[in-house]
C-alpha cells in the first residue's frame, strides 16, 4: 500500500532583485510516495533547484517563499508538535512552514537530507572525511535518543562528547561508536579501504569518490526522503553510472524516497518511478515514466524528448573498462536544446498564458490562457498543463508565426498527421518548410 509522504502545495518562491521580482516557482504542487523515486527534469532556468531548495527551507535572501504548503508524513512529529502548533497539523501531515525554524531544522539530516552537484560545498576543508561523517551519525544519536519535540534540545550533550574525545585517540571523533559507522557509511558507499580514507581531507578525495563519500554524509541519518539536485552532473560518464547505481541499491536497501533533479532524461529514464517536467517554474506535465517517455501530451515535453542522452553506454561498462573511459563529454548526457528563448521569469514580463506558448508549435488561441492542469491518457497520475490534453490542435485556431513577435517560434513537426478534417491540414506543412528554409524565423 502506497502512502504520501510529501505534499507540497501551492509554493511560490521569489526573488526580490534589482531587475524586478522574478518568480522561480510558482503554485508548484507536488505529492511523492514513501519509497518512491520521484524526478524533476527541466531546462536551466526553469526552478529546479530553487523547488528543492524550497521544500528543504534553505532559500535565502533575495529569495522568499511567498505561498503555499510543504508538508511532510510523520505520525510521531505531528503528534510532538500538535499541542503547540495544532494549525500546522493535518492528521499525520505537518506543514513545514507553520512550524518554528528551530523545529523543523530538528528535521534536516534526519528526515530529510539533500545532496548537490558539488560535493565539495557540503565539507569542511579542515576536517576529515571521517571525522565529518561521524558528526552526522551523532546529529541523527541526538534526535532519536528523545523523541522530537519542538522545544529547544538541551544541550547535555556538549559536556558528553567532550569528556568521550578526551579518552578517544582521535580528539575530533564525537564518540567511538560514531567513528565506527562513518566507516561503515564509507564502505557502503563503496569507497575502498574505508578504515584509511576517513582519516583523509576531502582534497584527498576524487570527484567521484567525494560525491559518495556526501550521499555517505546524507545517510547517516537515515533519513525518510533524500533530495539530490544533479548529483551526477559534474561527474564523468561512467563514475555517474557508477554514482546512480548506487542510490538506486541504496534506495531499495533503505525504502527512502528520493526527489532527483537533473536535466538528464537518461538518468530519470533509469531512476525514477515518476516524473515532472518542469518549465518557467512549474510542473507542466507529470506522470509515471510510460506517460511521459511514451504517451506525452505536452510539446515542451516532445521536445526535451527529441534527444534521449545515452547513459546506458556509460553504465554498460564494467569497472575495468572505466579506465580507457572516453573523455567526458559535456554535451553527453544533456537536454538539447529547443529552439526559442528560455522564458523571462521577472513578474513585469511574464503574462498569463502558456508560458511555453512563444516556442510551442502548436500554439493556439486557447494557450494564451494559462492552462490548468488537465487529466492525461495512461496512468491515473498523469496530467499535463496543456490545452491538447483537452481538445485536438487545429490549424484554424493556431497562432500565428510571429504572434509573439521576436520570438521564434518552430515549426510543427513533421510527424504529426495533419487532421484529416482539418481543411487547413496542408498549410501546416508549408510552415514547417519556411521555418526549415528561414531557422531565424525573420518576417518574409
Ligand atoms: N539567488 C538568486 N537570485 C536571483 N534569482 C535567482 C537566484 N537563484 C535562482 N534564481 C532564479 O530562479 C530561477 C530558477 O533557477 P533554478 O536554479 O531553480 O533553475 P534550475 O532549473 O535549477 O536550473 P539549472 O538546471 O541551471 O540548475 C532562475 O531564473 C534564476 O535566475
Ligand atoms: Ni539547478
Amino acid at each position: 500500500m502506497t502512502e504520501t509522504i510529501l505534499r507540497v502545495r501551492d509554493l511560490s518562491t521569489r526573488y526580490f532583485t534589482g531587475d524586478g521580482q522574478i518568480n522561480a516557482v510558482s503554485d508548484f504542487d507536488l505529492e511523492i510516495d514513501r519509497g518512491e523515486v520521484f524526478g524533476i527534469v527541466g531546462e536551466s532556468g526553469s526552478g529546479k533547484s530553487v523547488t528543492a531548495r524550497s521544500v528543504m527551507d534553505l532559500i535565502e535572501p533575495p529569495g522568499e517563499i511567498t505561498a503555499g504548503s510543504v508538508e511532510y508524513r510523520n505520525a510521531d512529529f505531528a503528534e510532538a508538535v500538535a499541542d503547540d502548533h495544532p494549525e500546522a497539523v493535518d492528521g499525520e501531515f505537518v506543514d513545514l512552514r507553520r512550524i518554528p525554524d528551530e523545529a523543523r531544522r530538528s528535521l534536516r539530516g534526519t528526515s530529510f537530507s539533500m545532496i548537490f552537484q558539488d560535493p565539495e560545498s557540503s565539507f569542511n576543508s579542515t576536517l576529515t572525511v571521517g571525522e565529518q561523517l561521524a558528526e552526522a551519525v551523532e546529529v541523527q544519536r541526538r534526535a532519536s535518543a528523545r523523541p522530537r519535540s519542538t522545544r529547544a534540545r538541551t544541550d547535555d550533550y556538549s559536556l558528553t562528547n567532550y569528556l568521550l574525545s578526551t579518552v578517544l585517540p582521535s580528539q575530533r571523533y564525537v564518540s567511538k561508536e560514531s567513528r565506527e559507522r562513518a566507516i561503515e557509511l564509507l564502505e557502503l558507499v563503496g569507497i575502498p579501504d574505508p578504515v584509511e580514507r576517513a582519516e583523509e581531507y576531502p582534497h584527498e578525495y576524487s570527484g567521484g569518490m567525494l560525491q559518495r563519500a556526501m550521499i555517505a554524509q546524507a545517510l547517516a541519518g537515515e533519513p525518510d526522503i533524500l533530495i539530490a539536485d544533479e548529483p551526477t552532473t559534474a561527474l564523468d560518464v561512467t563514475i555517474q553510472a557508477q554514482v546512480l547505481d548506487l542510490l538506486d541499491d541504496l534506495q531499495e536497501e533503505t525504502g527512502m524516497t528520493i526527489l532527483l533533479i537533473t536535466h538528464n532524461l537518461g538518468v530519470i529514464a533509469r531512476m525514477c518511478d515518476r516524473v515532472g517536467v518542469m518549465y518557467a517554474g512549474e510542473i507542466v506535465e507529470r506522470g509515471t515514466l510510460s506517460d511521459i517517455f511514451d504517451d506525452q501530451v505536452h510539446p515542451y515535453t516532445e521536445g526535451l524528448l527529441g534527444s534521449i542522452p545515452d547513459l546506458e553506454g556509460g553504465a554498460a561498462r564494467s569497472a575495468a573498462d572505466s579506465q580507457a573511459a572516453e573523455p567526458r563529454d559535456d554535451a553527453g548526457g544533456r537536454l538539447q536544446p529547443i529552439p526559442g528563448n528560455v522564458p523571462s521569469l521577472i513578474d513585469a514580463e511574464m503574462e498569463p498564458r502558456c508560458q511555453f506558448a512563444d516556442r510551442c508549435p502548436k500554439a493556439m488561441e486557447e494557450c494564451l490562457e494559462h492552462p490548468p492542469e488537465y487529466d492525461a491518457d495512461g496512468s491515473e497520475s498523469h496530467t499535463a498543463r496543456c490545452v491538447l490534453a483537452a481538445t485536438d490542435y487545429s490549424e484554424a485556431r493556431a497562432l500565428p508565426e510571429d504572434y509573439f513577435g521576436e520570438t521564434e517560434r518552430p515549426a510543427g513537426e513533421k510527424h504529426n498527421e495533419p487532421d484529416a478534417t482539418d481543411p487547413d491540414a496542408d498549410s501546416l506543412e508549408d510552415r514547417s518548410q519556411q521555418a526549415v528554409d528561414n531557422p531565424g524565423g525573420e518576417q518574409r
